[in-house]
């Protein structure tokens, strides 16, 4: 017997249509009225939070690390499966990822149709969730996405479509696994998972994104001292406009970490072109080169650098 922890957050999984065909938040979790029963599998479950997904913020995503490592190191809870509004899924589930120890699958997914709707996709990946995290063979992997029968490594998996129910994707590499009728197959699996410790979550970071003809106006707004961290959505391999480059080097001399990823969906960002504004001159400028993260999820990396005090924040940011 497998016993799984059940942590459920909000968002469309557990909403319903109204009969004007808005979606709407439930006061009583539908999931939780009709639960799976498996016979290899004791559910625990919590409601956590009853939040819509873009009103998670970084305390919430703590509290959930904090009742998960109590689940695994004193309850004795073999898995834990998290549902979740699918807008910042990434990035709770990237938050996990960096800061809660290798072991027992944590397996995060959510839905894209509400609870009441034709095609629901709600119970499924929920089903799927807790299959996978019962399962061995999804032990050691990091935080794991599941949707739509198909498993995803939190550090790269990216919503990539409104409503699509096939919206999880993860750009460049793919799916890490997938489920089947009776199995769980992986055919990936990441090289190395990173783990950070912290012990609080605060921090200003916003994600700025570059564009053509962009100028310095909206980085010389900025006041240095009100923020703890920029990240950069930059062009192509990893560059700005010339005139935007000027205004984000007062930002860094001024002591701002500044991250800086790409707005193409696939391919990791690199200092190659020495051009003014190139990745060349960004990088000597001391900005750092997040590696194939996107920028929502720069953005939770950086952050959790700076509250672990790390000496060597760039070497963290690159690696
Ligand atoms: N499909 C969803 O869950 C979207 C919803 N807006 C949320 O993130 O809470």
């Amino acid at each position: 017997m497998k016993k799984i922890l059940v942590l459920h957050t909000g968002g469309t999984i557990s909403m319903s249509e109204d009969k004007d065909g808005k979606v709407v938040s439930n006061t009583s979790n539908p999931l939780m009225t009709h639960e799976p029963e498996m016979s290899n599998v004791i559910l625990h479950t919590e409601d956590i939070f009853n939040l819509p997904s873009p009103h998670i913020t970084l305390k919430n995503m703590f509290q959930l690390q904090r009742r998960i490592l109590r689940a695994f190191f004193e309850e004795g809870f073999d898995g834990a499966v998290i549902t979740h509004g699918t807008d910042t899924l990434e990035e709770t589930a990237y938050f996990l990822d960096l800061t809660l120890p290798l072991g027992a699958p944590v397996v995060i997914t959510g839905a894209m149709r509400s609870s009441n709707e034709p095609g629901t996709d709600g119970y499924y990946n929920f089903l799927s969730a807790i299959r996978v995290a019962s399962d061995l063979t999804s032990r050691n992997r990091g935080v794991l996405v599941t949707m739509n029968a198909e498993i995803h490594a939190a550090r790269f998996v990216t919503k990539t479509h409104t409503t699509s129910v096939s919206t999880f994707q993860t750009p460049t590499y793919g799916p890490i696994g997938i489920l089947t009728h009776d199995r769980i197959v992986f055919h990936q699996s990441l090289e190395e998972i990173e783990q950070i410790a912290v012990s609080s979550v605060e921090g200003q970071v916003p994600i700025i994104k570059a564009y053509s003809g962009m100028d310095g106006s909206i980085f010389d707004l900025l006041s240095p001292e009100s923020l703890d961290g920029l990240v950069i959505e930059g062009l192509g391999a990893g560059n700005l406009p010339p005139e935007a480059f000027q205004s984000v080097k007062k930002l860094l001399n001024a002591g701002l970490p500044v991250v800086l990823t790409s707005r193409c969906f696939n391919g990791i960002a690199e200092p190659i072109y020495a051009y003014p504004g190139g990745g060349s001159e960004l990088y000597d400028a001391g900005i750092y080169f997040a590696k194939e993260i996107n920028a929502q999820k720069a953005r939770i990396k950086l952050i959790l650098g700076l509250n672990a005090h790390l000496s060597d924040l760039r070497n963290f940011i690159e690696k």
